[in-house]
């Protein structure tokens, strides 16, 4: 009997023009996820790391194929149900935290719940749960310009969380620190999966990044390795 997994993509094939060319990106690719994975995607610069990602959390639509998250196939929603669809499942972490600046920690967090049915006091609950989660409660008056680098992707943590998402996808979400505040930061998205079983996708260039995570997948090899690319992952634990 086949497995079900958490996350399944089909035959997915994604190409960008480029001017009158099109660019495939991905041809007939095939991956799938467990829930409660903590999967690293590595390899080149403009290999397709970010295009898969968002593919996966549903910023982008495929050429063709199919993307199933759950019990959720993607293409079958417009986009304003896939909109709603990310809202509730789906948790963003970038290289760059996109905190507002003029707004403090705590309404940055609270933020991805305004789309919700939740009272401002229970908004004002979850977001300071959020907080707490990650380590920065008591910081919860302050303004993005007066929290250091790390700090600021702790926030930016908070608010991917805040709704309570299976899953967290993170784009680099390290690039920009020094190797002991990304340590922090990737032991808290390790906590992440292990203590509340979220399926973490990370994109990364550090190898030592790819350690904390359950399986690594090198994407060059695995694009290679021809349209039933399910070999080239390899296990770090
Ligand atoms: N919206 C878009 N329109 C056209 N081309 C795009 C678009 N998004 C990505 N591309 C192209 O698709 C290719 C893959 O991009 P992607 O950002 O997924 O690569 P990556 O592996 O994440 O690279 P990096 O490690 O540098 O972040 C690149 O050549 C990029 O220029």
């Amino acid at each position: 009997m086949q497995k079900n997994h958490y996350i399944q993509l089909d035959g997915v094939n994604k190409s960008f023009s480029k001017g009158r060319e099109s660019v495939d990106i991905l041809k007939s690719f095939n991956l799938s996820i467990n829930q409660g994975e903590f999967v690293a995607i590595m390899g080149p610069s403009g290999l397709g790391k970010s295009t898969l990602l968002h593919l996966i959390g549903g910023l982008d639509e495929p050429c063709d194929g199919t993307i199933k998250i759950g019990d959720v196939t993607l293409s079958g929603l417009s986009e304003s149900e896939r909109t709603k669809w990310r809202a509730h499942h789906v948790g963003f972490v970038f290289q760059a935290h996109h905190l507002i600046p003029v707004l403090t920690a705590q309404k940055n967090v609270e933020l991805p719940l305004i789309l919700t049915k939740l009272s401002a006091k229970d908004r004002q609950k979850h977001g300071l749960a959020a907080l707490e989660l990650v380590d920065m409660k008591e910081r919860c008056k302050h303004y993005p310009s007066e929290l250091s680098g790390g700090q600021e992707q702790r926030v930016a943590i908070a608010r991917a969380i805040v709704s309570d998402p299976n899953l967290l996808l993170c784009d680099e979400p390290t690039g920009n620190l020094d190797r002991k505040t990304a340590d922090d930061i990737l032991r808290l998205l390790a906590e992440l999966n292990q203590q509340f079983n979220k399926t973490v996708i990370m994109v990364t260039h550090d190898p030592k990044a790819a350690e904390y995570a359950t399986r690594v997948i090198q994407l060059e090899q695995y694009l290679s390795q021809n349209s039933d690319n399910r070999m080239a992952d390899s296990g770090y634990n």
